[in-house]
């Protein structure tokens, strides 16, 4: 069990599990992208160790873009996405978004939403997590790695309140802890 702030997580999923969902990902992305030179968007902050971990299992052109969006105060979605560092040369381009995250889906469509303003050639999502029980939109994903219950989660990019990113594993929320 560890404690961030004033909350205690149990352990959820471990640097193996994380890893070969990252290894199965690469390996689709790798052959629906053969011969071309694909744009990986990251979703900061939450996506920095995700894209790391992707890009380097692919071999083959790629480029590596961010965008930093924000939609997440404490442990609740705000419903409002805030586009804190655009992004806008991606005109043309097969662009593949890299996500730590899908839960309610409020920052995908906002990213959905600039990709479309930004004629891509093409676009398709890629989330190492996510929550089929939150996600209300109709967006389909195209590379899932690890399904999860709608319970908030720490680790591997994810924080509680700016803690708990650089944690290799991934810790879930004990949630009686409120009552
Ligand atoms: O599907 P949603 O309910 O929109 O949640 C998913 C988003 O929430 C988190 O970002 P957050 O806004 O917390 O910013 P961060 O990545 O900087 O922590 C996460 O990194 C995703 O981008
Ligand atoms: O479960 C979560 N944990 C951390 N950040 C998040 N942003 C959306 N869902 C989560």
């Amino acid at each position: 069990m560890i404690k961030i702030h004033d909350l205690t997580f149990t352990p959820f999923i471990d640097k193996s599990q994380i890893d070969s969902a990252i290894s199965k990902m690469a390996e689709k992305i790798q052959k629906d992208y053969a011969g071309k030179t694909p744009v990986f968007l990251g979703v900061l902050n939450g996506a920095f160790p995700f894209v790391a971990a992707l890009t380097q299992k692919i071999s083959g052109n790629c480029e590596v873009e961010f965008t930093k969006l924000r939609s997440y105060a404490g442990t609740q979605t705000t419903q409002q996405v805030q586009e804190l560092i655009g992004v806008n040369n991606l005109k043309g381009r097969d662009v593949i978004v890299l996500e730590d995250i899908v839960d309610t889906g409020h920052t995908l469509t906002k990213i959905i939403n600039i990709l479309e303003n930004q004629e891509v050639s093409s676009y398709k999502i890629a989330t190492l997590f996510y929550k089929p029980e939150a996600y209300h939109q109709n967006h389909s994903l195209d590379y899932i790695g690890i399904e999860i219950p709608n319970k908030f989660i720490v680790g591997f990019g994810l924080d509680y309140d700016g803690l708990g990113r650089n944690l290799p594993e991934v810790y879930q929320l004990i949630e009686t802890q409120h009552d």
